[in-house]
């Protein structure tokens, strides 16, 4: 039985899900002759270890109770007393997390998995990747920062997968990858990478008002957790980004135009979460009805588009035809048409959900099984 040990950082609604899913796969993996072993579990605050990390792990029913502790709202210091676990609150968390990481990293090997949404876990990352550590990303903050970041966790390509940074659990990154290493030149991509805003554009064209949609994008678990990144632009130009930084471009976030939805003053030092999903969002009501409206009377809708061609990376609304493929978009779902030499007239294209915590976790899983072979 190969085993591979993991550590999950982020156990909101991506994390949690992701181990309810390797608890129902647990079958499958066995008659696959693998054995996922979670030694640890952190939040923006603690650490959660398996005592023994260097031989057990937290079972399934630890795993179970963590979860319904985080749905509640409460500290993973909860779970202190459950049994055979210890509990390390940050900054000693980090510590901790470095420990296992040279302890494992090279031996059994350790697979970071970052479902967080934070760029705090960008130095703890690039120092396990020097430890012989894995990572699986869902978090696209950490290929999103500087070059430099970018290229220190790409320094083992093989140890590194990223699936869900972009279109969620669509294979997106695996099917570029391939075109790239068979030298097919990719001319251009063009693309509706945004599940909540692909939503949130089909369900105003129904006659929904902005406030009422993008709540509902939230409670189905589309969105960041602060919305205002869909809805200003930021998560479509950070999957634009790390698309383009994997086709050679060396660019960085703040190299693209980013169009917004929402003005300035209700920004993030303005207005809390809950205060912009509250009162901010019903201010923006009228304006942006209008607007769909008015694309609607020239046979139009509106779309959230990124292009990626030569050293072109641009991220925008775009008034398009109801019928092209872009304009058809539905729901959550996203699409992706990549233009290469063998895909030239026709392009290759990608489409199906793009958000949400089932499709996104089991992007984070498959590509955990992915990295099976590097396992002793
Ligand atoms: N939902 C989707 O459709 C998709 C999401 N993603 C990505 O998945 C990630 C997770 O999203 P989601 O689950 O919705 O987010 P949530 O806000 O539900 O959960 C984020 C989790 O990360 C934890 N966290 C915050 N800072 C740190 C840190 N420094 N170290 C470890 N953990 C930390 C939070 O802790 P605490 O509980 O203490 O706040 C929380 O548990 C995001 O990066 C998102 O962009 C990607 C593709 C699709
Ligand atoms: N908030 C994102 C989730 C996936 O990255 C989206 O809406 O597409």
């Amino acid at each position: 039985m190969k085993t591979i040990p993991l550590i999950l950082m982020g156990c909101g609604g991506v994390g949690r899900q992701l181990l309810q899913h390797i608890a129902s796969c647990r079958s499958l993996h066995f008659k696959q002759g693998l054995h996922l072993r979670v030694v640890g579990v952190c939040d923006s605050r603690s650490l959660v270890v398996a005592a023994d990390f260097l031989n057990k792990e937290l079972d399934d029913s630890f795993l179970s109770e963590l979860c319904r502790v985080k749905l509640g709202g409460s500290s993973l210091a909860k779970l202190a007393d459950l049994g055979e676990c210890q509990v390390f609150v940050h900054p000693e968390s980090q510590g901790k997390l470095l420990e296992i990481a040279s302890h494992l990293g090279k031996s059994t090997g350790l697979v970071f998995v970052d479902c967080s949404a934070s760029s705090d876990t960008i130095v703890v990352l690039k120092q396990v990747v020097d430890l012989g550590s894995c990572i699986v990303l869902a978090n696209k903050k950490p290929l999103t920062s500087t070059m430099e970041d970018f290229e220190k966790l790409f320094t083992h390509p093989r140890r590194i997968r990223h699936e869900s940074t972009v279109g969620a659990g669509l294979p997106v990154i695996a099917s570029l990858n391939r075109i790239i290493s068979s030298g097919d030149p990719v001319h251009r991509i063009v693309g509706s990478l945004s599940g909540t805003l692909g939503f949130v554009m089909s369900e105003l064209e129904d006659g929904k008002p902005l406030s009422q949609v993008v709540r509902a994008a939230k409670s189905l678990g589309y969105t960041e957790p602060d919305p205002r990144d869909d809805l200003g632009g930021m998560d479509v130009a950070r999957k634009a980004l790390i698309l383009a930084r994997i086709l050679g471009q060396q660019i960085n976030l703040n190299d693209l135009k980013i169009e917004s939805l929402y003005p300035e003053e209700m920004g993030s030092s303005v207005m809390t979460v809950d205060d912009f999903l509250g009162r901010g969002l019903l201010l923006l009501d009228k304006d942006v009805q209008k607007r769909v409206e008015k694309a609607s009377s020239n046979g139009n809708v509106l779309r959230y588009v990124c292009v990626i061609e030569g050293s072109r990376c641009e991220v925008g609304i775009q008034e398009l035809p109801k019928n092209s493929a872009l304009g058809r978009l539905r729901g959550s779902d996203n699409v992706l048409e990549i233009y290469t030499r063998c895909y030239s007239e026709q392009p290759l294209v990608i489409q199906g959900a793009g958000a949400g915590n089932d499709t996104t976790a089991a992007g984070v899983l498959a590509d955990i099984i992915d990295i099976q072979d590097l396992f002793p």
